[in-house]
């Protein structure tokens, strides 16, 4: 099965980006919020205290919900940064101290609402969590009890699991309403749900045991054993939720031998029992007693007697022989009642027929077919398994050798595919979406296989569960990677943006209406000049091309990217002058390129040969007779969309393109091309190389993104056409933006300004008849000097940050304005020592 990544983009969901638009700690706000939305609890609420409140987003959500100057005092294991409007301290719940501390800030106060949302160190076994969160649900109910005012409110999450039943019977001898609810923030596959407790009844005695969770989980009611399981399949235990029967208090139950080779069901004994004994009691028991001299009873029965709990299948099998055997030995065997129970073979051949042994006998059978069943189910998964795991090995060789340049992608795909193929590229062509979904690597898309899969067993489940943890763990991590780099990069942020806005259609059609609008997620002139290097296998996908042909042309480009362009045409640029200069500049630039005499035709194949170059071109022949292209490739609105745009932009007054060359790549090929160096037919051919075919189904998005920046066909660059690139782009350099234009403004005015003062003081100073004129002189002198020294503004001086400690993550550390450098601190210390030493040489000197 193929492993699914749905998970880790699944998280990210769309409550955890409005979260951090809206400036939540946690996307846990958004629960509260809806709760409260429903109930309508914090509204009215004066005293508030939120058990296990770290990050702080309940806090937050409190804070901005309750009335003005409320109480809000909030407490968790974690420190928890400081909330406007709320007390927050470090402490454990479920700790005297913890109480002690929140009645130091409450003093005389009550609690209008007390809200708890706390979770153990999940991680642990399920049912181990359930039911530390449980107790950590009567520990909050506890301070509840304590601190809440009459009619007043406990919202609290509980994992869903036997015990709830309890908890929530608990909570209704404590309060009028109670009501369970799972707002829709919180995730489905999340066992969490919500308990909205209101009319808190304050009783004035309450049964310390209600809150102890020995008393309050031990009283759920048991469901039916089952007996059979137990002695036929005692290697698989299930979890024990059943707790303790009515009116029976013990987990230890035994019985003598002798009850057992009487009783007519040996199987519920073994079942439920713990141990059988010889033990003789006060009257005596013949039967025990001779049960206990039988030669048959062995000492390997009487190990097996010992601890019931403790056996396997054969183990079982001993001692329900054991019993036949005794059964023999005292005479009542019995005779076999009705046909469905079997009779054992070798029992049978001895003449036994008729008499009680079925069910040891049936119970053979049905051991055995079931270990056969269970073991050619192993044997299959094992057999899967080893499969998996050495086709996995392979692809993971298969990458490394690629990535060092010993094989191609195609190789890969081919081997990586095999014969069972779980779908077609023809197919993922067909959908665009998929399509492009695909291409950003994102393996979870929603490719419906033609046949539906068929059920995996239970330990495939779990080990694709293996796989998919380990999955979204990377996921996750590089989730995380970029994020952290995003926030370091702001490039690399308005990079993300555009690839997120390029993958959905809608954006682009609204794009096309508004023909040119102001497009926000681009944040600087550079990224607008900038193309893309690493997602030029996402441009192609969105751009329309397939995966199974390449060959029809695409539409042209030039050298600003499609967005950029309709980003500059904007009204707001047309009066600025540097970038109408700037457009004047490419103007001429590109007329300068027109130079090249570059025939449409050939152009296009140039073109369809750079494919993963930033150069793309008209289709002249479709724009002339207006026919079809041959092939009618999925995403055809958006590649209609940029052609449009494009055709507008680059064509010149009569009809022939303006191209634009931006890489020198391109400028080579170009020249090869206009010199008939190269031809079309040898351009198609060079197209077909091994990064024309790549495929990337089932690939990691990190693996992608690194493969695109650095996988890719490496063209020649001539001398020339490197140098004539370099000499456009030290141009287009040279041109201040507009920001720093507005800088320079800044300064000059306040340099006049400072002139100006300067002139109407010295004008004062030689008004002044007192003065001679050297002290006059002497006086401008010293303005002109104060005034020069204050246009020179003090460099502020880098802080040298040593890493770790509190510094330890990304980001400004704690209490430092202005520039940094965070160093190793071991740097540090070597280069304090060079300079120490350097100052002792010059000492001596
Ligand atoms: C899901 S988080 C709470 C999120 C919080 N409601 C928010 O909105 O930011 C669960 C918290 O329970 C805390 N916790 C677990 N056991 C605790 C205990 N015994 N005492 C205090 N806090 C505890 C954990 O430290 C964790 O921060």
């Amino acid at each position: 099965m193929a492993i699914q990544k749905k998970h880790a983009k699944a998280r990210l969901d769309k409550y955890y980006y409005l979260a951090k638009e809206k400036g939540y700690r946690a996307r846990a706000a958004f629960k509260l919020i809806q709760l409260n939305k429903k109930f309508s609890f914090l509204q009215n609420a004066k005293c508030l205290i939120d058990l296990c409140a770290a990050p702080g987003s309940w806090l937050q959500v409190a804070a901005e919900t309750m009335p003005q100057k409320s109480l809000i005092v909030g407490v968790d294991l974690a420190p928890i940064k400081p909330i406007p409007k709320a007390i927050t301290f470090q402490g454990d719940i479920t700790t005297d101290k913890c109480r002690a501390t929140i009645r130091g800030h409450l003093k005389t106060w009550k609690a209008d609402c007390v809200i708890h949302d706390g979770a153990p160190n999940v991680g642990t076994a399920w049912v181990q969590d359930a039911f530390s969160q449980n107790e950590l649900v009567l520990s909050s109910l506890k301070l509840a009890t304590e601190f809440l005012a009459p009619n007043g409110s406990f919202v609290t999450k509980v994992f869903r699991s036997k015990d709830s039943a309890k908890l929530e019977w608990i909570f209704k001898q404590l309060f009028a309403k109670v009501e369970q609810t799972k707002p829709p923030s919180s995730r489905n596959v999340s066992a969490e749900t919500f308990y909205v407790c209101r009319g808190y009844k304050a009783p004035k005695h309450l049964d310390p045991r209600f809150l102890d969770p020995q008393y309050a989980f031990a009283e759920v009611e048991a469901a039916a054993v089952n007996n059979e399981a137990k002695v036929f399949n005692p290697e698989k235990k299930k979890r024990k939720r059943e707790g303790y029967e009515e009116g029976d208090w013990t987990q230890f139950h035994e019985a003598p031998a002798s009850e057992f080779i009487q009783t007519q069901d040996p199987i519920a004994m073994l079942g439920s029992l713990n141990r059988l004994h010889f033990r003789q009691e006060a009257n005596g028991d013949i039967a025990l007693a001779a049960l206990d001299k039988l030669p048959e009873t062995t000492e390997e029965v009487r190990q097996n007697c010992e601890d019931l709990k403790v056996l396997g299948r054969k183990e079982f099998k001993v001692l329900l022989r054991w019993r036949l055997k005794a059964r023999d030995r005292f005479g009542f065997r019995q005779k076999k009642e009705g046909t469905h129970k079997k009779a054992d073979k070798t029992e049978d051949a001895e003449g036994t027929q008729g008499e009680e042994v079925a069910v040891v006998e049936s119970m053979d059978d049905e051991m055995r077919m079931q270990e056969e069943i269970a073991a050619m189910k192993d044997m299959q998964n094992k057999v899967k398994r080893k499969e998996r795991r050495r086709e996995n090995e392979k692809k993971q060789k298969e990458i490394v050798r690629m990535q060092m340049g010993m094989t191609t992608p195609s190789e890969i795909g081919i081997d990586a595919g095999g014969p069972d193929d779980t779908f077609h590229l023809k197919d993922v062509d067909k959908d665009d979406s998929i399509r492009r979904s695909i291409v950003r690597g994102r393996m979870h898309t929603q490719v419906a296989p033609e046949k539906p899969e068929e059920e995996p067993v239970d330990s495939e489940e779990e080990e694709d569960e293996d796989g998919d943890n380990l999955e979204r763990e990377l996921d996750n991590m590089y989730e995380m990677y970029n994020e952290r780099r995003e926030n370091r990069d702001a490039k690399a942020k308005a990079k993300r943006a555009r690839l997120q806005a390029k993958d959905d259609d809608e954006e682009f059609e609204d794009f096309d209406k508004r023909e040119g609008e102001a497009e926000t997620d681009i944040s600087s002139d550079e990224d607008l000049l900038e193309d893309d290097d690493d997602d030029d296998m996402a441009s192609n996908a969105d751009a329309g091309e397939g995966f199974t042909t390449d060959l029809q042309p695409k539409a042209k480009k030039g050298a600003l990217s499609n967005r950029a362009a309709a980003f500059f045409q904007q009204d707001i640029f047309s009066g600025i002058d540097g970038l109408d200069e700037e457009d004047e500049n490419v103007q001429a630039e590109k007329e300068r390129d027109s130079g090249i005499d570059v025939d449409s035709p050939e152009l296009n194949a140039a073109e369809a040969a750079e494919d993963d170059e930033d150069f793309e071109s008209v289709d002249e022949d479709e724009e002339e007779d207006g026919s079809e292209p041959e092939m009618v490739e999925a995403g055809e609105e958006d590649s209609d969309w940029e052609e449009g745009t494009q055709k507008k932009a680059s064509t010149d007054g009569e009809g022939r393109p303006n191209i634009d060359i931006v890489t020198a790549e391109a400028m080579t090929l170009a020249h090869q091309l206009a010199s008939g160096k190269i031809t079309k037919q040898q351009l198609d051919d060079d197209n077909f190389n091994k990064y024309s075919h790549r495929d990337v189904f089932g690939l990691p998005e990190w693996f992608l993104d690194d493969e695109g920046k650095h996988s890719r066909a490496q063209r020649p660059v001539s001398k020339e056409a490197a140098a004539a690139i370099k000499e456009k782009l030290r141009a287009l350099n040279a041109r201040p933006i507009k920001k720093v234009r507005e800088a320079k403004a800044r300064k000059t005015m306040r340099a006049a300004r400072r002139l100006e003062k300067l002139k109407k003081k010295s004008e004062g100073l030689m008004e002044d008849g007192e003065s001679t004129d050297r002290d006059k002189a002497q006086s401008i002198q010293k303005l002109m000097a104060k005034a020069a020294k204050g246009a020179k503004k003090k460099k502020q001086p880098v802080k040298v940050i040593r890493a770790g400690g509190q510094n330890k993550g990304s980001g400004r550390p704690r209490g430092v304005k202005g520039k940094y450098k965070m160093v190793d601190p071991r740097l540090k210390k070597d280069v304090r020592g060079l300079k120490r030493a350097e100052k002792r040489k010059k000492g001596k000197k």
